[in-house]
């Protein structure tokens, strides 16, 4: 069976180690800028970044709607960080005029952990990636505030807040597993799209 192409949005931000995480892990992974490129992909990753920044490109590089019909669609897309903004049905601390893709049914709060926190890593109990904890590394990270009826979360902090999120096909962290050499959350993303 051929290996499942996966697009990495690439319009800003990190994208460049998501693939190289995908392309390590045997996935057809391809670099996402244009419409054509997004309906060649069985699979969309979202990577980290700056969500204002990333909600202007894929406006003005008319990928915004294709991104939205591709999540009603039912494309698996797992979002990091930014990524998991731009999936999210509300933000809050957004700046004016800031839009998301939408299709998780939850509600993030941008830079959540305010400017004396800005980054950390912490490591994570998260059952669905086996008994082994994994290594989170949280940089000017969202946080999940609310969690709707259609989501669930996959983990918490220790005080309890949501910081990895599942809805079906749609997958959202507020870390990065892209930067620290544990695959087990782009494995299981790929499992999606089998
Ligand atoms: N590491 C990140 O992706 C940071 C997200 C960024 N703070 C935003 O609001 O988009």
């Amino acid at each position: 069976m051929a290996a499942p192409s996966v697009g990495v949005l690439a319009l800003q931000g990190d994208f460049r180690e998501h693939l190289a995480v995908l392309r390590g892990l045997g996935a057809d992974a391809r670099p996402v800028r244009r419409p054509e490129e997004l309906a060649g992909v069985d699979g969309l990753v979202i990577p980290g970044g700056e969500s204002t920044v990333m909600d202007k490109l894929s406006r003005a590089f008319g990928m915004a709607e294709p991104i939205k019909a591709a999540i009603a669609d039912g494309m698996p897309v797992y979002g990091t960080c930014a990524g998991l903004i731009m999936l999210a049905d509300t933000v809050r601390d957004r700046i004016e005029g800031q839009e998301s893709f939408g299709g998780l049914d939850v509600v993030v709060r941008r830079n959540a952990f305010g400017t004396q926190l800005d980054s950390f890593e912490t490591d994570l109990d998260i059952p669905e990636l086996g008994d082994a904890p994994l290594h989170a590394v949280f940089i000017r990270a969202p946080i999940v505030e609310e969690l709707g009826a259609k989501a669930h979360s996959l983990a918490e902090l220790e005080d309890g807040r949501v910081v990895a999120v599942e809805q079906g096909n749609l997958l959202g962290t507020s870390f990065h597993p892209e930067v620290t050499g544990d695959t087990r959350f782009h494995e299981y993303f790929l499992t999606k799209l089998r």
